[in-house]
């Protein structure tokens, strides 16, 4: 794929950003009262109730147009048909990127070298579901007959974030007498404490690790293997862990029964997996149908990303925005904001899903890029981050594009509370568009009774300068369906954005460095002596901390 640069849209687009660059969005919505009907989409079919309004963006119906003939140039249609034929698009590793075939409700056969992958995926999704069945309804138990009452995922990255992402958003939809926990961390502390919470009798494992040769994963699941071991002895491991790997020989090194291993395929990116059997845990929490139920709702916006015309198209709107952002307005950061305690975690799961996609600083045919790619994503859920880093969204130095997520009816309707967190929802966005002029920030001031000095003074504080972009995402209610989508529409909207920068989003190399650096110091922690093999700070700090420790 070439460079951006080479696009004759990009040279379009950069002049653009320049000519338009004194716009300010509250203008545009001052002199168009039509804006957010012609730069939101509601899409209907069964997405209906969804609402996407990237009015709150710096687009004219010129950058749209610019945009959509970016996309055209970047021939990202063609990328996206390529990815759903099963082309092997992670060119780097050769790979085909599949996780649309793991929630193909269609049932489509998806062909990858003339082999259809669906009999293989509703195969494993049968054995998910009888095993979830055996497990909620009691038939599957410990090892001394007890029914399983707690659920530990012993995963790291995509075999973590995205399960337990999707686990605490559909706790309305959870069992009472079946908690389902998470641990990640290579820090004892972190399977320690969750271990403090469990009984062995009544706890399973599941090892989630797409290669099953994870440091951490594989340090944290022998830790609990022991636990259980001490517990209730060899012969209870086969009926208190279960697998999910792509690698069968290492999960019947670690002692798992194959016959307990729950498959997927190397054409699943770890973090694009929480479809596959990676989403055991989800289903144990809420039960296979609405984990079903989810996947369905993956399918839905997979579909409309398939086939919606470009202008209606939810993923290539966002995809375009997102570069227009980035690459032409230099905003070096994107926040994900949902007005939702169930999406806490939301935020979490796309920084793995769009930063180690498309980090990248080389196109697939390993040209340097000249330009900037994926931008940093951060973000809590509303209103806690208002009291927090909105400081710097409103009044900083930087330009920091918010998304913004709510749904419309709450899980806890009680008193106010969802009127006030959606007062909330639609006040930023409001305030980040439009700002807070000096002379509104004057009247205000005078309206106070305050001295003409002191408004002096106050005044370049009191103001906000506004024009900073938002989208906003309204869902009819946080449903395993509307979730499904809503992850579904981020994961399409950060390939669009890596077809556009000529980057493979699909593989991680970079995240090998630190991993083989830290092998290799490892024997040097346990070893006798000073360390000297590495540069003066390294060795520094590892002598320091041989002496520190007890
Ligand atoms: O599922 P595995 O193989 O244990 O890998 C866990 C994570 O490690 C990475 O390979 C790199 O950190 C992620 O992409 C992946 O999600």
């Amino acid at each position: 794929m070439s460079l951006l640069t080479t696009s004759p849209a990009d040279a379009r687009l950069r002049a653009h950003a320049a000519e338009t660059a004194s716009l300010h969005l509250r203008d545009l919505f001052d002199t168009d009262p039509d804006r957010f009907r012609r730069f939101s989409r509601q899409p209907g079919g069964d997405l209906s109730g969804l609402v996407v309004d990237f009015s709150k963006t710096r687009l004219t119906d010129e950058t749209l147009a610019l945009l959509t003939d970016l996309v055209r140039d970047r021939q990202v249609e063609a990328a996206r048909d390529r990815m759903f034929a099963a082309d092997r698009i992670n060119c780097s590793e050769r790979r085909a990127v599949l996780h649309v075939a793991l929630r193909n409700r269609s049932n489509r056969p998806v062909l990858l070298d003339g082999h259809d992958v669906m009999p293989d995926v509703n195969r494993v999704l049968g054995k998910m579901k009888r095993f979830v069945d055996a497990v909620r309804e009691g038939i599957w138990r410990g090892a001394s007959g007890q029914p399983i009452e707690t659920v530990v995922n012993i995963g790291i990255g995509g075999s973590d974030l995205g399960p337990r992402m999707v686990t605490e958003a559909l706790t309305p939809y959870h069992r009472h007498d079946l908690t389902v926990r998470f641990v990640s961390n290579v820090d004892a502390s972190d399977m320690m404490e969750t271990l403090k919470q469990c009984r062995p009798d009544t706890t399973l494992f599941i090892v989630a690790s797409k290669t099953f040769t994870t440091q951490e994963t594989l340090t944290n699941a022998h830790t609990a293997r022991r636990w259980l071991v001490e517990h209730l002895g060899e012969e209870a491991v086969a009926n208190h862990f279960v697998a999910l790997s792509t690698n069968e020989k290492e999960v019947s090194a670690f002692g798992i029964n194959p016959a307990h291993m729950f498959e997927f395929w190397d054409w699943v990116g770890g973090r694009y997996s929480l479809w596959s059997a990676i989403g055991l845990p989800i289903a144990l929490a809420v039960g296979f149908e609405r984990f079903e139920e989810l996947l369905a709702g993956a399918h839905a916006m997979d579909e409309h990303f398939r086939t919606a015309p470009l202008h209606d198209n939810l993923p290539m709107l966002l995809g375009m925005v997102g570069v227009w952002h980035t690459t032409y307005l230099g905003a070096p950061a994107q926040a994900i904001l949902p007005y939702d305690q169930y999406l806490d975690r939301l935020a979490a799961h796309l920084q793995q899903v769009d930063m180690e996609s498309n980090g990248k600083g080389v196109t697939v045919d390993g040209q340097r890029v000249e330009y900037t790619t994926g931008p940093i994503l951060f973000g809590q859920a509303g209103t806690n981050g208002q009291h927090s880093f909105y400081q710097l969204i409103h009044q900083g130095s930087w330009l920091i594009p918010c998304d913004f997520i709510a749904a419309a009816t709450s899980h806890n309707p009680v008193g106010d509370h969802h009127a006030k967190l959606l007062s909330n929802f639609f006040a930023q966005s409001e305030a980040l568009m439009r700002g807070k002029t000096a002379g509104e920030a004057r009247a205000e001031l005078v309206a106070e009774g305050r001295s003409e000095a002191e408004i002096e003074k106050l005044l370049p504080h009191k103001q906000f300068p506004g024009d900073r972009p938002s989208t906003s995402i309204l869902l009819p209610q946080l449903t395993p369906f509307t979730l499904g989508a809503l992850v579904a529409l981020y994961e399409h909207r950060i390939f669009v954005q890596g077809v556009i920068w000529g980057i493979n989003s699909f593989d991680q190399w970079g995240v090998e460095l630190g991993k083989q650096l830290a092998k290799q110091i490892l024997p040097e922690l346990t070893g006798e002596g000073e360390v000297s093999s590495h540069d003066s700070s390294t060795n520094g700090l590892i002598n320091a901390y041989k002496r520190l420790r007890q």
